[in-house]
């Protein structure tokens, strides 16, 4: 019997807080395919707020925000969207732009900082000369952070990981809406975790996505709240995006359960976000210590790390994975060398120091006093 478990494969594993549960439990509601639930309104009403932008949607996850939004914007046959090669929409969402919508994916490669070369992606942009035999580009997507990184394998220039949670620059968002504007393009970003972009940054949340045509933002990541996404945009776009949500399954009925939960996160957990931060700094600089693991603990800006299992080390990074949940620690192994770690508000200072203990204790057999 484990004794504790502590859960670090996702900062989507959070148990809603007794303050949300009340709140779902008293929620206003109302039909709000019929009409508009109350609550879903108020959300709406307060994130397109702290956003910047005219109109928002809740909608029930992440995945469903970028493909409604990706396939506004590209409402015609032929469309093609440039994104990044490690971008989630084009590796975590089942393709749905391309099944679902018909939607061609054009990929630019991601570096290391979550960042997308601006050249390579004006380089990607499709002569409209050649639209006999080209598709025609109409979207570029941009991830802030930018959720998964590309590890880099021992062998390479270094043998250091680069780092997921990697935060895009308002300047850098604003050159790549530059480009969009210049090409007659429009730009999504898929800001699942824009609020840890913008705590990490000290840059408010509507300044980062300024350039955006459209942005997703995940209240069930960071923020705590158990379901649902909000996509933001102009009027028109919303109204096209809540059409498209009832085509997809998306309208929900009296949804203001699930939105009293998000407005209780919204208030309550984004100053949290800082701490989730310096933990993950904490975890990642202790990770570093120890013999047999290789990451950038330097590149570590906000809740996300990947590390390697180094070739020689005690264990894989399979048998590292097995050890750690027969202590109760849960990671997510994301290559047959590399893990991922992700901190969230249901992680303590001291999961942190018992998970260190249990990482030595498995590489090196050395076990820890302190960590009980
Ligand atoms: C960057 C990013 N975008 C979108 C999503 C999709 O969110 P959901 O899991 O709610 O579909 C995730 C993961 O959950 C993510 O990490
Ligand atoms: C699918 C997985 O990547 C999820 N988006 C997460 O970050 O945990």
């Amino acid at each position: 019997m484990v004794a504790r478990t502590v859960d670090l494969r996702s900062d989507t594993v959070t148990k809603p807080t007794a303050a949300m549960r009340a709140a779902m439990a008293n929620a206003e509601v109302a039909d709000d395919v019929l009409d508009y639930d109350p609550t879903a309104l108020r959300l709406e009403t307060e994130m397109a707020r702290v956003t910047g932008k005219e109109a928002a949607l809740f909608v029930p996850s992440g995945t469903m925000g970028n493909l409604i939004s990706v396939l506004v914007h590209c409402n015609i046959r032929g469309s093609e969207v440039i994104l990044g090669s490690n971008s989630h929409i084009h590796i975590y969402e089942n393709g749905g732009i391309s099944t679902i919508g018909g939607v061609h994916p054009r990929t630019v490669k991601n570096n290391d900082d979550g960042t997308m070369d601006v050249d390579l992606i004006e380089a990607a942009i499709r002569d409209p000369r050649g639209e006999i035999v080209y598709p025609t580009t109409r979207l570029i997507c941009l991830e802030n952070t930018q959720a998964n990184s590309t590890v880099m394998s021992y062998g390479m220039i270094s043998n250091q990981c680069s780092c997921g949670g990697r935060c895009l620059s308002a300047e850098y968002t604003d050159k790549v809406g530059e480009l969009a504007k210049k090409h007659g393009l429009k730009l999504h970003i898929d800001g699942a975790r824009i609020f840890n972009a913008s705590i990490a940054l000290g840059v408010p949340v509507h300044r980062l996505l300024k350039a955006a045509d459209s942005a997703s933002v995940c209240l069930s990541k960071g923020l705590g709240a158990p379901v649902g996404s909000v996509i933001v945009g102009s009027k028109s776009f919303i109204a096209r995006a809540r059409i498209l949500r009832k085509t997809l399954g998306g309208g929900m009925r009296q949804v203001g359960i699930l939105c009293a939960a998000a407005l209780v996160a919204l208030r309550e957990n984004v100053p949290k976000l800082e701490d989730d931060h310096k933990k993950a700094k904490m975890l990642a600089e202790g990770l570093n210590q120890i013999k047999g693991l290789r990451l950038n603990a330097a590149a570590v800006e906000t809740n996300i790390i990947f590390f390697k299992v180094v070739e020689g080390a005690k264990l894989t990074a399979e048998k590292l994975c097995k050890n750690l949940e027969q202590h109760g620690i849960l990671v997510m192994q994301e290559s047959l060398t590399s893990i991922r770690v992700v901190i969230h508000h249901q992680i303590s200072e001291s999961d942190v120091q018992y998970t260190l203990s249990c990482f030595k204790q498995a590489l090196t057999g050395v076990k820890e006093e302190n960590g009980n």
